[in-house]
């Protein structure tokens, strides 16, 4: 059984250089910490020796692509592995790339290669036995023993061993030494398996709201020509009227706005007046269920390059939110 193992940084590579930590080793390292696994023949590409916040959406786009050439030169299976830092954007670019059922697997460390309780050995092997195993549990990130599904992943601390969550879909499957609990499989996802992968995304802006701010950033956004932006709004999705007024200006020059939350738990919902989710949407902009805002980010990237100018980027938006069907 051929399993591809491609390396692209982080700090399952890294080691402590001079100015601090540092990508030091390929794709070669990585398999040999891998233990012989009979009749499992792990094809190593060297992808790139970067650090995950390094990457542009480009640099991703071209990671899908190189692991969809691994999946179409014949491998069974495929493992990524990347930083940890912006591992769920990869991770929602992979979601919606590759099929439910797809046996891909993204996994890193917390703990650098030359620390001696790291995490990143025990974390590949990991990642191979979820990708191999009997029953596929779809495109995951796997770390700290725990699986989850890479359309729903999300970086939940900065330094534990179990570095991902599921949000409210929960996990995949548990590992541990080798042996698989499957619990579920991603019932989202997969909407774009049949579509080519396109070089770039248009430019989608992140803004984050606290208690008095006014539409200074996302006014610059639309200067900046963001094709789409997300707002990571209160609570429930609400703004205050300075942002609404910033809304309605980016609405009104065709650029679409996604509600978010700050809060990155449960669904965001237009109820509230004053600025609030009511006034929102009134002003047009898509409310994006329980999106958290990295994940809406690259959603509205997505649905930019894969709508057409007729339909606009709600109806995929919506998909991606309740599971529709594939393209
Ligand atoms: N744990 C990590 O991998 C973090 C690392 N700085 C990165 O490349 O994202």
């Amino acid at each position: 059984m051929r399993v591809s193992l491609v390396s692209t940084g982080g700090t399952i590579a890294s080691r402590r250089g001079e100015l601090g930590l540092e990508v030091a080793d390929d794709v070669h390292d990585l398999v040999a910490s891998l233990p012989t696994t009979t009749g499992i023949q792990i094809v190593p590409v060297d992808f790139s020796g970067r650090p995950s916040y390094g990457l542009s959406i480009a640099d991703m786009l071209a990671a899908v692509r190189c692991v969809q050439a691994e999946f179409d030169s014949g491998s069974y299976a495929v493992v990524l592995t990347h930083g940890t830092d912006t591992l769920e954007e990869m991770a929602f670019l992979c979601g919606q790339y590759f099929p439910r059922d797809a046996r891909l697997v993204l996994t890193g460390a917390q703990r650098a290669a030359d620390v001696p309780d790291g995490d990143g050995a025990r974390n590949l092997a990991d990642a191979v036995a979820v990708a191999t195993a009997d029953v596929p549990v779809g495109p995951a990130i796997v770390m700290g023993g725990t699986a989850v599904a890479a359309i729903e992943g999300r970086k939940v601390h900065t330094s534990s061993l179990v570095a991902f969550s599921g949000g409210a879909a929960g996990a995949s499957a548990l590992v541990e030494a080798g042996v698989l609990l499957p619990l579920s499989t991603p019932s989202r996802g997969g909407l774009l398996a049949d579509l080519p992968v396109p070089d770039d995304l248009p430019r989608v802006d992140l803004v984050t709201l606290s208690a008095g701010v006014d539409g200074t950033h996302l006014l610059a956004s639309v200067e900046a020509g963001a094709r789409g932006i997300v707002v990571e709004a209160f609570g429930s999705g609400n703004a205050n009227t300075a942002t609404l007024e910033a809304v309605q200006t980016a609405v009104g020059k065709g650029i679409p706005v996604l509600i978010t939350s700050r809060t990155r738990n449960g669904v965001v919902r237009p109820v509230y007046g004053d600025g609030g989710g009511a006034d929102l949407e009134r002003a047009g902009a898509i409310f994006a269920g329980d999106l958290t805002g990295s994940r809406a980010r690259i959603a509205l990237a997505l649905a930019l390059a894969h709508s057409s100018a007729d339909d606009g980027v709600a109806p995929l938006v919506h998909r991606m939110i309740t599971a529709g069907a594939p393209c």
